[in-house]
C-alpha cells in the first residue's frame, strides 16, 4: 500500500567514502484499499480527480460573482486547510485570507457544544467574507461562525464547502457553494479526521462499519 524510496548516495574520494545527505524521501499512499483508522475501516470514496474538478468549478463561479469584491477568505481550521490551499490557488480574483480554529466533533460525533479554539483577528466591518469549511455536517459549526461574523458588520457573508451533507443538516445556513453533497455517512481524508488520523490521505474515504 505504500511504498519507501529511499536513496542515499555514498561519495567515494581515495578510501574514505562519505555518506551524503539523503536526497529522496518519498513515502506514496496511491492505493485506493479499504483502509484502518484506529478501531474504524473505510472505503474508496471520492478520488482526488473528482474533488479537484469538483474545486475548480466552485472557484469558477467565484472568480465571477465575487471580483472586484477583493474577499476575505477565511479558513476554518484545523479541517479546511487542505482544502482552502487548493481552492485559493484557483482564485484569480484579487482576495486575501485568514484562518479562524473551531472545534465540535469527538470521534464520529458532533458533541454539539462547539467551541472557539482561535477567534478571527482581521477587523471585517463593510468586507464581503467567505467563510471556508471542509465540510458542513450538522450545521452547528457554521451557524456558530455566522453569529459571530456578523456582530462585525460585515457587507456580506459568504459561505463555501468542500463537502455538505443536506441530510444531517440541523441548522438553517444558506451554503453558497459546496463543491460535493454527499449522503450522511462519516467520512475521513482531505483534511477531514477520525480522532486527529486521516488529513492526509489524498482521496476521501467513507466510513465502513
Ligand atoms: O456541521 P458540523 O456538524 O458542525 O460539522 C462540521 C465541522 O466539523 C469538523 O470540525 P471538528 O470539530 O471535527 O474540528 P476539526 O476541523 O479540527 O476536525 C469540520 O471541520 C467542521 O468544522
Ligand atoms: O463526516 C465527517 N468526517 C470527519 N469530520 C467531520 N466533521 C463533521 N462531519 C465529519
Amino acid at each position: 500500500m505504500s511504498e519507501e524510496k529511499n536513496s542515499r548516495l555514498f561519495f567515494t574520494i581515495g578510501i574514505f567514502v562519505i555518506p551524503l545527505p539523503t536526497i529522496n524521501s518519498l513515502h506514496i499512499q496511491d492505493s485506493m484499499d479499504t483502509i484502518q483508522i484506529k478501531d474504524k475501516t473505510f472505503r474508496p470514496y471520492i478520488r482526488r480527480e473528482e474533488i479537484k474538478a469538483a474545486i475548480e468549478k466552485i472557484a469558477a463561479r467565484i472568480n465571477n460573482e465575487l471580483a472586484g469584491e477583493n474577499p476575505l477568505f477565511i479558513c476554518v481550521l484545523n479541517g479546511a486547510f487542505v482544502f482552502a490551499a487548493d481552492l485559493l490557488r484557483e482564485i484569480t480574483i484579487e482576495s486575501e485570507i485568514t484562518f479562524m480554529r473551531m472545534k465540535s466533533y469527538s470521534g464520529t460525533q458532533s458533541t454539539g457544544v462547539v467551541k472557539i479554539i482561535h477567534g478571527l483577528d482581521e477587523d471585517i466591518k463593510d468586507r464581503t467574507v467567505i467563510v471556508v469549511e471542509d465540510i458542513i455536517d450538522t450545521g452547528f459549526t457554521m451557524q456558530r461562525i455566522i453569529n459571530q461574523l456578523k456582530e462585525r458588520e460585515p457587507k456580506q457573508v459568504k459561505i463555501a464547502t468542500l463537502l455538505f451533507k443536506p441530510k444531517a443538516l440541523k441548522c438553517d445556513v444558506h451554503v453558497d457553494y459546496a463543491a460535493l453533497e454527499i449522503p450522511n455517512d462519516f467520512i475521513v481524508g482531505y483534511g477531514l479526521d477520525y480522532d486527529e488520523q486521516g488529513r492526509n490521505l489524498k482521496d476521501i474515504y467513507v466510513i465502513a462499519d
